[in-house]
């Protein structure tokens, strides 16, 4: 993926909210070469923060309006509680405009399809695409999942599609597949970089230099992901051909057995997929 070239979007790209998120699909999609900034539009409550978008050629503004103004296609990146603010400011602009059919790509954690279409019900015939990214896809090799809403065409499906897909993996699913999926991979990078840390401070204990425990245990990970992804096997049989009988790495399965690192990782998924569903009711 890393050598294609893709051919330019010819719509203009907006967020609403700059921030991680917001951040990594953008500068994505741009080392990608299919936008450059000077086609993006990104709004946020205080322009001091979009100073880094500026520099970059992006245009900026305190008026959410303006980016669905301005822009084709608008990803709604702000923090789920904060969805109802950013609309009322995205209406008081465009109260006396005849802006219609726009499509918003929201990646709010929770939000149900069907509360972005009412809220965004007052802006004649928006269309709404319901996405959950990965931040990975900064260095290529995101995860993202998205689900159309009623209105959304297969030209939106396609062009969403296109946009995410430069970024790493990218597949439509079912809405019910949103929150546990924005578990495993949307959040899922934060339990990852938990692991790594604590295998490279195993290493530290062991005495190697930390700045190499780092790397070792990121490439290590890298390179088992890649095993996994490549070579098609069970993760099981991959592992076996890991433990020597009586050797070192099945004593130190025993240990990980011993810990519940299993039933750790399956609670935190099953513990964020729950957050998820509370947010989307609310309960923040
Ligand atoms: N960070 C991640 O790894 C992922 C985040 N998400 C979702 O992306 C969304 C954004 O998350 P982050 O980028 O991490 O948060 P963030 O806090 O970095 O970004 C949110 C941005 O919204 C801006 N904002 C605040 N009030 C606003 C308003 N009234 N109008 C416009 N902008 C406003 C803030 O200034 C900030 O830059 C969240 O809904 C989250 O659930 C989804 C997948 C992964
Ligand atoms: O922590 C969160 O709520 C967001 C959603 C997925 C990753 N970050």
């Amino acid at each position: 993926m890393g050598d294609m070239t893709y051919i330019p979007l010819s719509e203009k790209v907006g967020f609403i909210g700059g921030g991680n998120m917001a951040t990594a699909i953008c500068e994505a999609i741009v080392k990608k070469g299919l936008i450059s900034y000077n086609k993006v539009y990104v709004s946020g409550p205080h322009l001091h923060n979009l100073s880094s978008w500026k520099a970059k050629g992006a245009h900026v503004t305190i008026e959410n309006g303006k980016v669905v103004e301005e822009s084709d296609v608008i990803f709604l990146a702000v923090k789920p509680h904060i969805l109802p603010i950013a609309i009322a400011n995205m209406y008081d602009t465009l109260s006396d405009k005849p802006i219609k059919s726009k499509l918003f790509v929201s990646i709010l954690a929770g939000t149900p399809i069907e509360q972005l279409e009412n809220i965004l019900g007052q802006l004649e015939g928006s269309r709404v695409i319901r996405a959950m990214p990965n931040t990975p896809m900064l260095v290529g090799e995101g995860c993202t999942v998205f689900s159309p809403g009623q209105r959304a065409t297969d030209s939106d499906i396609e062009l969403v599609h296109r946009i995410l897909t430069v970024t790493g993996v990218c597949k439509e699913v079912p809405e019910s597949l949103i929150n546990p999926i924005g578990a495993l991979a949307g959040s899922g990078p934060a339990f990852v970089y938990l692991v790594i840390e604590a295998l490279a401070d195993g290493g530290v204990k062991m005495g190697i230099p930390r700045a190499m425990a780092i790397e070792f245990a990121a490439q290590t990970v890298f390179g088992s992901a890649k095993m996994v992804k490549d070579t098609g096997k069970h993760t099981g049989q991959l592992k076996d051909e890991v433990c020597s009988p009586g050797g070192t790495t099945i004593t130190g399965v025993h240990a990980l057995e011993r810990g519940g690192v299993r039933a750790a990782l399956m609670e935190a998924i099953e513990c964020a997929t729950k957050r998820s569903e509370e947010l989307g009711q609310k309960k923040h």
